[in-house]
Order: structure tokens, then C-alpha cells, then sequence
């Protein structure tokens, strides 16, 4: 709406008449001049014939009329504004006439009035009859001073404006007011909606406003007009009347200003509580977090961010409850309605409740929410406060916390924390069901050789299709789990009750799982071959068997499996435990051993055709404190896979090093050779060949004179690295032996392009090279090949002369083993090289 029509008297002094220039003035075109400003709806303020102005309002030609007293007839036409101003009606008569008092005393008079005006009703209805109509109080006044009329009913306030205008006011007496009529503002009857709009505008009109137009229409007082009249007395009464009046000015004065403090009191009070209620609803609108007023579980209202949080307008929230705006079911696995009850239950009983929520928006898209529900109370109603927070981003980042936590980011598969605590529910599991479970442990083989030759990212492709592998070999509530590099762990759970039928189903799925990873893989367009060695560990919940001991049982099983030729699967059982047990002790004796000097070397001998000793072979040897003499085999091994073998290897050449300058020094022994043996882990650290120059460039010694005895397997690990090793220290002089050939891949081509001086045929087939048709070929092949490619062959083990006969009828010029001599100390064996002098 912007603009009404409001339709009036123009001749009612001083509410609304017209000056000397025709203008219309008065205290309601000030009032509703305000009421324009404060609504911003445009006001046609047309003062007019009263008479026209009801029929105006009655043909629909303007929406407000004002001025408007209430009556009987009026009230079926008309919806009344509450009442502005107290109006009384009286009967102004001429003084020559005499008892008129009341209607009653009207009766069989003319009456003067207003055409239109609410007296005539009132009058008529007391039974006066003659009316004499004027279109305004000023012409019914006009005519009353040409003694037109001589009696007049009149409303106070214009009749005196009139009266004394027209210099009448001597002449005529007034009776008790006949009634007080109250201003209204009406609408046509139905139209309620124009006529709050109207009130809500003067509602925002302050009393003081009112008052200050008020004032300058009506003026100030004027206090001693009740002294003039006593003073006109005289006398004792004139005294007496100044006394009460200037008692009463006195007690009006202070009424005045009590009833204005008290009015401005109560005006900024109600300021204030409208600036409050202003300030409420803007911080409940603006807040940031969805603020919601419940009854009960029902919505009365919301604010602004709660229909952002829950993608709907207000109108589509308020009426409905919380539990019909999300999911049937909360992510805690409660009900969304039986949630809803029992934490309103709660804060209804006065206990504020903090709880997580979901809200499910209309496009499908979920909310998470933390929400405060505490009691508010509204008008004295107690009613429900619900601050929500939406957490969806925070629980989205706790999610993948979690995730990172618990999930391996290369197979997305749970990694090893994820398996502890799987692995504890299912042994408690197992022991409570009295029913078996068993763990597999997969290691692929050879995957560090994938990984070096073709590069990390074809190595995480083979990790990640490998986990998928595993998936379609187990049921889908199985557990897989990436422990890290090529380790997986797969956890069958509810297995058949017998221990032997809960074995056969778990080899099966072992079986499945080894012939899975068996098929060929095609790794960035390339086929790769791969395999996996499986250890199993059956559980049943016993004591003894912690998550921690079954997954080192089940890492046991999988060793024994790689140690029986990979591409397999092995049951843990109880002496690979032992046997395990017993390696943990060695390697942390093996730790002591080094700083406790607890390692010599021993010498054997090599020699030539001739049987001349022409250098030897350094062998390590642990003099343990307690167990006495323990051989390479058992610790080298232990030592190569806890690492310590590159220490332990340095200190070897070291060792012989210092040996064989003190050699060099015995006449005869100035090209005394030594061979030392380098171990695979030894032979791959970056800085091997750094290493060995420096012990070597220390010790002072012959680099010539010195031979290193590499195996097939460390060479082969990467081949070009090992190339480019051994050129560098052949550049020093060092010689290179290929120790155990035969035993391994024994490739024509690699042996073409390393570096090689010697083969050494492992002593396994020189020992039945007699008896064994297989193991003489071999011997002749090895020895062939040697040969062509300029090597020189080696053969250890040498233990008969019937061995040594064969070695030397197929070329063999190099010989080692205990018909020559056995391993001895540095003192014994250049005794027996004395001897044998
Ligand atoms: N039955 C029999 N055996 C004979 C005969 N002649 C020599 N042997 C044994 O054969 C092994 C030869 O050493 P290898 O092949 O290098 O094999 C060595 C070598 O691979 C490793 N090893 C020994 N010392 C070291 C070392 O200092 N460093 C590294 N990395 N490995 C070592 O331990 C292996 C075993 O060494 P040992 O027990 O000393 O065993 C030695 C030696 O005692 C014989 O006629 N008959």
C-alpha cells in the first residue's frame, strides 16, 4: 500500500478547520502528517463537508474516516479505531431561555445541529424531534448570533472556537455536558487490515509527540481565568478562591510534572524495551549459529541461519519438528523421533543437553549439527531454546582424520593400527563364541626387486591391484589390512568350531588368496609375474595369544614359508616359535659382540695345482662367552637381516686388512692374496665402495692383493649398481670372486658383463662330483664356462684326492678345502704354512 485516503470534518476547531487562506490546520492533519513520516504510506488528508464525508467512506471513495465517534448505528458500517480524545457534547442555548439541562428539557425546542453529527442520534433517541441542520459548527454557530436559532447542540471544542469568534460567547450559557464522545479513526467494516495498519502507524507517534501538537493548538492554560471570575465576587470569597487556586495551581503544577516525569519515564521505558526487543531480534536474526524456539518438539519460530542450515524457508520449519526435517535414523543408530523425545524429556525437566544431530535437506545432503537444548521462558509460557551449530565440516575433517589414521592411503585398506584393534575384537570374540579364527599374513616376493628395477610408482600399482586381489578372494566381512611395504594381513573370523576343519577353510582361502597373486599382473602395460608366501596362525582366544603374539605367530609361519621357496603357504607351529625365540636372543647377543671383541677370523688355505698354498680365505668366527664357537651359518644370516652385518663386514676387511700386512712382512709372503667375504646387504650400501677404499688406503696394504667374494644373489639385486662398484674398485686393483656359483642364476649374460676374475664352484657340488653324474656336469660346465669368459674357477669343498683328480682333469686350476686345510687362526695357520715349507 502506498498511499490512503482519509476523509474528515474541515470545521472542527482546533482538530481540523481551515484558515484565513483556506488551508487546512489543526491538530489531526499535524497528527497525521507524523503518522505519513513514520508509515512512509502517503496520506490524502481531505477535510470536507462532514455530511460528505461519510458518504465518501460509504461509496468506497476514501479508506479512513477520522473524528468519528461510536455509535449504535455507525458500529455496522464501521471497524473503530481505539479512542484518541475525549469529546464532550453539550447544548449551548441563548440566555434569554432557561432550564434547559438535559434532552429530556429539549423536548418541543428546534435544535440546531450538525448535519450528520452523533448528537442527532443521541437526541433523537430521546425523543427530540426538531432539527434545525447546518453543513458545519461554524455556520450553525453563525446562525445562532442572527438569532436564527436560539438553542444549539454542539461538541465543546469547536463551539467555543466559534462562540468566541463570532463574539457570541456573552450571549449564550452551556448545559452539562449531554455525553463525552471519543474520537476514532474508522475503516469500512471489514477491512481490519487497513485498520491495523492505521494503528500501528499512531502506535509510533510518542505520547511527547502527541502532546507538543496537542499544546500548540490547544495552547498553554491560562491559570488565572478562575481568579478573574472570583475576583468579580469579591471579598472573603475572592480570597479564599485564590488560596484554593493557587493550592490547586500549585497541585496541578506538581501533578504536571509528576504525570510528565512519569510520562517520559514510561515513554523511555517503553523506548527502551522497544529498542531491547529491536536489539533481540536483530542478534537472533544475525547470529550465527540456527537458533530455534520449540514447544514441545514443535518449531514456533527460527531464525535466519536455521533456514540455511536446513535448506528451507522458515514458514516450511516453524509448525513442523526436528525429527521430520532429518534422516529416520541419527548416525549414532538412534531413532530420529524416539532421539527428539528423550532430549526434550530432559530439557524440559531443566538440565540443559548438548547432542549431536542430522538434519537431511530437501536436496538430499546431510547436516551435522551440535545442538544446546535448554528452557526459555516466553510471556510466563515455558518453552524450548535450541542453539544449533553446524559441525558437517568439522565431522567431515574428523572423518578423514580417521580415516589417515586408520586406512592405509596408498590401497585404502585399514592399516596396522586399524588390524590391533580389530584383531582384539576378534580374539575376544573367538574365546566368548568358542569358535576359531585365523590370521594370514601375505608377503609378495621379490617385490624390493619390482620396486628397484621398475620404480615406486609401478611398485604401488602392484600394492594397490594386490589389495584388490584380496578382496575378491574373501568373504565381504573379512578383514584385510595393509601392515606396510608388501605385507597384507587377512583375518578370518567364525571359522568351523573342529581345529582341523577351521585349518582346511583357512588354507583354502590361503591357497585362493597364493594362487590369485600368482596370475600375472599388468603393471603400466607390462606383465608382471609375482608371488606371495602365506603364514597362517589359527586362534581360538587363548590366553597366551594377544593380538601382538598372533601377528608375530602369523609373520613366523609366512617366514618359514619364504624360507621354503616362496609362492607358498605354511602353518605356524610351535617349534618355528622356538626357532624364533632363538634368533630374537641371537641378534641381541650378536649386538654385544662386536664392542666385546667376541669375533676373530680364521684362514683357509688356497692353492694350486701343485697344492701350493698360493693366499687364503678369511672366515669370521663368534667366540660367544657362553655357548663357545658359533659359526658363520648361524649368525650371518641373523646379522645380514638386523643389518649389523655391514659393521660387522668393515670389521672383517679391517681385520684381514691388518693381517695381511703383517703377512707381507714374513719373507716369502710378499703376494701372499686374501680373499674376504662381502655379504649382499653390505655389498648395496651406497657407500660401499667408499668404504672398502678407505680401509683399504688405511691399512696400507696391496689393493691387488686382496679379493672380495660376492654371491650371485647380491650382484643380481641391481645389476648395473653392482657394475659400476666393482669398476670402481677394480680401478684399485682389487680382485672379484663369484662365491657359491652355481647355487643361484648362473646366467650366461650377467657373467658377461661383470667385472669378474674368479667363479668359486660351491662346494655342494664338488662333494658328490664322484658319485653324481648331475653334479660332474655341472662341475665340467661351470669350469667351461670359466674358461671362456677368462675366469678363473675355483673349487671349494675339496675334500678327496679323487675330487681334486676330476677338478683338475676338467681345467680346474684353483683349489680350497679341509684336504688342503681347514679354517685355522692367523697364528696357527702360518705355523702349518711353516711346516709345509
Ligand atoms: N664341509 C666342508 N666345508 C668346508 C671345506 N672347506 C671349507 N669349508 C667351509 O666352507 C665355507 C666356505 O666359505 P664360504 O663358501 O665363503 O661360505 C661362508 C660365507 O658365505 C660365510 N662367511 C664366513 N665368513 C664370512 C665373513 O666374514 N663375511 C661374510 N659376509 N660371510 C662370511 O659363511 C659361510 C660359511 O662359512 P664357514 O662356516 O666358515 O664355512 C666355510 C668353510 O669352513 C670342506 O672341505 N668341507
Amino acid at each position: 500500500m502506498t498511499s490512503i485516503r482519509v476523509v474528515l470534518d474541515d470545521n472542527y476547531p482546533p482538530y481540523v478547520f481551515r484558515d484565513a487562506n483556506g488551508q487546512v490546520q489543526g491538530i489531526l492533519r499535524d497528527y497525521w502528517k507524523l503518522w505519513e513520516q513514520r508509515t512512509g504510506i502517503a496520506v490524502d488528508f481531505a477535510a470536507m463537508d462532514w455530511n460528505k464525508a461519510q458518504a465518501m467512506m460509504a461509496n468506497g471513495e476514501a479508506d479512513v474516516i477520522d473524528t468519528l465517534f461510536e455509535t449504535e448505528e455507525r458500529k455496522k458500517l464501521f471497524d473503530f479505531s481505539a479512542a484518541y480524545a475525549r469529546i464532550e457534547v453539550a447544548i449551548y442555548f441563548h440566555q434569554s431561555i432557561g432550564g434547559i439541562t438535559d434532552a429530556e428539557s429539549l423536548k418541543g425546542f428546534a435544535v440546531a445541529a450538525k448535519d450528520g453529527d452523533a448528537c442527532i442520534e443521541y437526541l433523537r433517541a430521546r425523543g427530540v424531534k426538531d432539527f434545525r441542520l447546518y453543513p458545519s459548527y461554524e455556520a450553525e454557530i453563525k446562525a445562532a448570533g442572527q438569532h436564527e436559532v436560539r438553542i444549539l447542540c454542539v461538541d465543546r471544542p469547536p463551539a467555543e472556537y466559534f462562540f468566541a469568534r463570532e463574539g457570541t460567547a456573552e450571549e449564550f450559557r452551556r448545559s452539562p455536558p449531554l455525553y463525552a464522545g471519543e474520537f476514532h479513526r474508522a475503516v469500512r467494516k471489514g477491512n481490519s487490515e487497513l485498520l491495523r495498519i492505521v494503528e500501528d502507524g499512531f502506535a509510533r507517534i510518542t505520547p511527547e509527540e502527541r502532546e507538543e501538537i496537542d499544546q500548540r493548538w490547544f495552547g498553554e492554560r491560562l491559570h488565572y481565568g478562575a481568579w478573574q471570575r472570583a475576583a468579580r465576587y469579591g471579598g472573603y470569597l475572592a480570597l479564599f478562591a485564590l488560596l484554593a487556586f493557587s493550592a490547586l495551581v500549585v497541585w496541578n503544577w506538581s501533578l504536571r510534572r509528576r504525570v510528565g516525569a512519569r510520562t517520559e519515564e514510561l515513554s523511555l521505558t517503553l523506548n527502551s524495551l522497544r529498542e531491547t526487543e529491536a536489539r533481540f531480534r536483530k542478534l537472533f536474526e544475525q547470529a550465527n549459529d540456527a537458533i530455534y524456539i520449540l514447544r514441545g518438539t514443535t518449531v514456533l519460530d527460527c531464525n535466519q541461519c536455521a533456514e540455511t542450515l536446513q535448506g528451507l524457508p522458515r514458514e516450511r520449519i516453524v509448525g513442523q519438528t526436528p525429527a521430520s526435517a532429518s534422516p529416520p535414523v541419527q548416525p549414532n543408530g538412534r531413532s530420529s523421533e524416539e532421539l527428539m523425545h528423550e532430549v526434550v524429556t530432559n530439557a524440559q525437566s531443566g538440565q540443559p543437553v548438548l547432542f549431536d544431530w542430522r538434519y537431511l535437506r530437501p536436496d538430499g545432503s546431510f547436516v551435522d549439527a551440535e545442538v544446546s537444548l535448554s528452557l526459555l521462558d516466553i510471556g510466563g509460557e515455558t518453552c524450548l531454546q535450541a542453539i544449533v551449530r553446524d559441525i558437517t565440516e568439522r565431522k567431515l575433517a574428523e572423518a578423514e582424520i580417521e580415516r589417515l589414521a586408520y586406512f592405509d592411503t596408498l590401497t585404502q585398506l585399514p592399516n596396522r593400527r586399524l588390524l590391533q584393534d580389530r584383531l582384539r575384537q576378534a580374539l575376544a570374540a573367538s574365546k566368548r563364541r568358542h569358535a576359531m579364527g585365523a590370521l594370514l599374513f601375505i608377503d609378495l616376493d621379490n617385490f624390493k626387486t619390482l620396486n628397484d628395477t621398475r620404480g615406486h610408482d609401478v611398485g604401488d600399482c602392484l600394492l594397490k591391484e594386490v589389495g584388490h586381489r584380496l578382496r575378491k578372494c574373501v568373504r565381504a566381512e573379512d578383514f584385510i589390512a595393509r601392515l606396510g611395504g608388501d605385507e597384507f594381513v587377512v583375518l578370518l573370523e567364525d571359522l568351523r568350531q573342529l581345529p582341523h576343519e577351521a585349518a582346511f577353510d583357512a588354507e583354502m582361502v590361503a591357497q585362493k588368496i597364493v594362487e590369485s597373486l600368482r596370475q600375472p599382473f599388468l603393471l603400466d602395460a607390462y606383465e608382471h609375474h609375482s608371488s606371495a608366501s602365506v603364514g597362517l596362525y589359527l586362534f581360538s582366544g587363548a590366553p597366551e595369544e594377544s593380538s601382538e603374539e598372533i601377528l608375530k605367530r602369523a609373520d613366523a609361519a609366512m617366514y618359514q614359508a619364504k624360507t621354503s621357496g616362496r609362492n607358498t603357504l605354511c602353518f605356524f607351529d610351535p617349534a618355528m616359535q622356538q626357532s624364533l625365540e632363538t634368533r630374537a636372543a641371537l641378534e641381541a647377543e650378536l649386538r654385544r659382540a662386536l664392542p666385546q671383541r667376541q669375533f676373530f677370523l680364521a684362514f683357509q688355505a688356497k692353492v694350486d695345482s701343485e697344492r701350493r698354498v698360493v693366499g687364503a680365505e678369511a672366515l669370521l668366527r663368534w667366540q660367544h662367552p657362553e655357548r663357545g664357537l658359533i659359526t658363520p651359518g648361524q649368525f650371518i644370516p641373523v646379522a645380514e637381516e638386523c643389518g649389523l652385518i655391514v659393521a660387522i663386514g668393515n670389521w672383517v676387511l679391517e681385520s684381514a686388512c691388518v693381517q695381511l700386512r703383517e703377512w707381507n712382512s714374513l719373507p716369502g709372503w710378499e703376494n701372499f692374496r686374501l680373499a674376504v667375504n662381502v655379504s649382499g646387504r653390505q655389498f648395496r650400501q651406497p657407500d660401499f665402495v667408499a668404504a672398502v677404499c678407505n680401509i683399504v688406503r688405511n691399512s696400507g696394504v696391496d689393493a691387488r692383493q686382496l679379493t672380495l667374494e660376492l654371491t650371485e644373489s647380491s650382484v643380481l639385486d641391481n645389476v648395473a649398481d653392482s657394475i659400476e662398484k666393482m669398476h670402481a674398485l677394480k680401478t684399485l686393483g682389487i680382485v672379484f670372486s663369484m662365491d657359491d656359483f652355481g647355487t643361484g642364476y648362473s646366467s650366461l649374460s650377467y657373467l658377461k658383463r661383470l667385472p669378474l676374475d674368479e667363479l668359486k664352484i660351491d662346494q655342494s657340488f664338488v662333494r658328490d662330483i664322484s658319485s653324481d653324474a648331475g653334479d660332474a656336469t655341472i662341475v665340467r660346465t661351470i669350469i667351461a664356462m670359466g674358461q671362456n669368459l677368462g675366469l678363473t674357477a675355483v673349487a671349494e669343498g675339496v675334500e678327496s684326492e679323487s675330487q681334486l683328480e676330476f677338478l683338475k682333469r676338467y681345467g680346474c686350476t684353483l683349489f680350497q678345502g679341509y684336504l688342503f686345510g681347514r679354517p685355522q687362526s692367523a697364528a696357527d695357520f702360518v705355523e702349518a704354512q711353516r711346516q709345509r715349507e
